[in-house]
């Protein structure tokens, strides 16, 4: 009827979305009806939640629904839901764009190979899009509770890089999705079919899935359960039924790692139920990115992504939560400092960090969850000091005893040497040069574990652990070592001549000179009085434009070596010093830092080699 039929490209990442989406999903294609009935779910929820405020939005029409309509003849799926309803504007916006920032780069990580891609295109959520890999043309035609009936939008695309829109007259409030079967997706007009993955995937939709079939007298069949899964019985609620509920909720296709689903009674009344996903969403560090859990208030829905029910580090989890006795008209603002809410925060945040430790329990889905999380987790070291312990129970590091496999504080705890009374940790850029250091050496000739951190966390992460049951945490390559009473060098040997002349020869290269019982084979290190910041810490602040303190390293020098042994019998002058250069120049190669005059540094080298090769020169 409308003379004003619109055609609008969709944006460019939608069109890359919907190709790659068609082919990587093709074999999993049902998953379509989940989506689409989520958004109707999603759309009912809208609007009980809209007319909390606004009872006028029920019109005649209060009992949220969702009907699935077959036309064997017209080959078309029906969905339609009496849910908000979208305006002409916002079907603009909401089927013609991708509003996550990060998406284009995330469309660029997809590989091609169809395996890989349908389990990336898992963390990013379908949605809607996947109508397309069953349509080869989708209508959709909606009315945005409380718009006139000639304020109804129908959007029309065939999937190819346009969609039109037009007004028309809609007497319905809500959206009807048809979807306009491709040759090779006849099954969906079978209502077996349908019943079959409207039973598997949406049984727990909380509002009536009927379905009928036009031209059939039969009246419309409720096909699913229709009552909210976190209000059963635990014991009456089966894997299957967890696993799909997270898939509903989190858009996700993977089966979540683990959950978590309780129902606390009393003044503080709450339902939750919790999941770890299997992997990280690909904005998990973006800002806006959505994150927290659903909010519900006496099964009514109130809001996504309700970030203050747990803290920012544990926001990777997905789940739902039902406070019935929160007022019904919470805004996200109220929630922020409610005391109820900070309750409820509390306890959920100590629920999550069991679910996880639970998790850990099994070595291989544990592995799995550190690779996608376990950054994240980190965080909370710093931020949660309440539960500081109990997340650093979590923490997996490399260390310098155990090849390729990670460890656990506890682990490590369990392995230590009698007497130890540290947990010793090196800061490295990378596991595998953490393990060359020569600040293990004597470590290794003592049988003593170190822990290998070379996250860019984790200097500042480190900072704010210094205990784990009770044992401190100590640095290997700072301050001074104590390891058994006796690797202090004495004063005798600080006192020695060779000492005096290289700090002399490095004045203003490093603070001090000393002599070292760390090493074993090499003839110097590198050493971090307590009070200095890391090159890790360091590249972060220079990295965010903050200025870096100047201060000076220790060298400490092995004086059983025999190239120092060599270096004492040198006489004073300018081959000293340039090989005092030269040995402070190898030890800061050997914490993976340049020399502080690259240049001077390779001329030196240079000047080595040239009369090593030419010994008479
Ligand atoms: N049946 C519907 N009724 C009302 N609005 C809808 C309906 N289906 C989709 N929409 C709107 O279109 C938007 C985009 O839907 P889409 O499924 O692509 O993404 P999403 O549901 O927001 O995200 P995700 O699927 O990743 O959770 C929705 O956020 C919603 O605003």
């Amino acid at each position: 009827m409308s003379a004003t039929k619109q055609t609008h490209g969709f944006q460019a990442e939608v069109s890359r979305l919907l190709h790659l989406m068609i082919h990587s999903l093709y074999s999993n294609r049902e998953i379509f009806l989940r989506e689409l009935i989520s958004n109707a779910s999603d759309a009912c929820d809208k609007l009980r939640f809209e007319a909390l405020d606004t009872p006028a939005l029920m019109e005649e029409d209060p009992e949220p629904a969702i009907r699935l309509t077959l036309d064997k003849s017209a080959g078309t799926l029906t969905l339609a839901d009496n849910g908000i309803g979208m305006s002409e504007a916002e079907i603009i916006d909401h089927l013609g764009t991708i509003a996550r920032s990060g998406t284009e780069k995330f469309l660029a990580s997809l590989s091609g190979d169809q395996k890989k891609d349908a389990q990336l295109i898992g963390q990013f959520g379908v949605g809607f899009y996947s109508a397309f890999i069953v349509a080869d043309k989708v209508t959709v035609e909606s009315r945005r509770a409380g718009l006139a009936a000639s304020e109804g939008v129908r959007w029309e695309s065939d999937g190819q890089g346009e969609f039109s829109v037009e007004s028309i007259e809609r007497a319905e409030r809500g959206t009807a999705v048809i979807l306009h079967l491709r040759k090779d997706a006849k099954e969906f007009l079978d209502d077996g079919k349908i019943r079959q993955v409207v039973g598997q995937y949406s049984d727990h939709v909380a509002f009536p899935i009927s379905l009928a079939v036009a031209g059939d007298d039969k009246a419309p069949e409720t096909i699913n359960s229709a009552t909210a899964l976190w209000q059963r019985a635990r014991q009456e609620i089966s894997d299957e039924e967890y696993e799909n509920f997270y898939k509903h909720i989190s858009h996700d296709f993977e089966a979540p790692l683990n959950w978590s689903h309780n129902k606390v009674e009393g003044k503080l009344e709450y339902t939750s139920l919790l999941f770890t996903p299997p992997r990280a969403p690909f904005d998990l560090y973006h800002r806006e990115a959505s994150r927290g859990l659903k909010l519900y208030v006496q099964r009514v829905f109130i809001m996504d992504d309700a970030e203050q029910f747990l803290p920012q580090y544990l926001r990777f989890i997905k789940g739902v939560i039902d406070a019935p006795n929160l007022p019904l008209n919470v805004s996200r603002e109220l929630l922020q400092d409610y005391g109820p809410v900070k309750k409820i925060r509390t306890a959920l945040t100590k629920r999550v960090l069991q679910m996880l430790k639970k998790l850990s329990k099994d070595e291989e889905k544990y592995s799995r969850f550190w690779a996608q999380f376990g950054q994240v987790l980190k965080e909370g070291i710093g931020e949660d000091p309440d539960n500081r312990d109990a997340v650093a129970a979590l923490l997996r590091f490399a260390s310098s005893e155990q090849g390729d496999s990670l460890t656990s504080l506890d682990d490590y705890l369990a392995r230590r040497k009698d007497g130890q009374g540290k947990i010793y940790y090196l800061l490295g850029d990378n596991a595998a040069a953490a393990r060359q250091s020569p600040h293990l050496e004597v470590f290794r000739k003592k049988g003593i574990e170190v822990l290998l951190l070379s996250d860019p966390v984790d200097e500042w992460m480190i900072s704010y652990l210094d205990r784990y049951q009770e044992v401190p945490l100590v640095n290997a390559a700072r301050g001074e070592l104590d390891l058994d009473g006796e690797d202090k060098p004495d004063d005798a040997e600080q006192d020695n001549a060779l000492i005096k002349r290289l700090q002399e020869s490095l004045t203003g290269q490093v603070e001090a000179v000393r002599a070292t019982r760390r090493l074993v084979d090499s003839p110097v290190c590198l050493v971090l009085a307590e009070d200095q910041l890391g090159p890790q810490m360091r590249r972060m602040l220079e990295a965010a434009g903050q200025p870096v303190p100047e201060m000076l390293p220790v060298l400490e020098v092995n004086l059983d070596h025999p190239l120092l042994k060599a270096l004492d019998s040198q006489e004073p002058g300018a081959d000293f010093s340039e090989l005092a250069g030269l040995l402070l120049d190898q030890a800061m190669l050997a914490e993976g830092q340049l020399p502080r005059d690259p240049a001077a540094a390779a001329r030196r080298m240079h000047h080595l080699l040239s009369r090593a090769v030419t010994p008479n020169a």
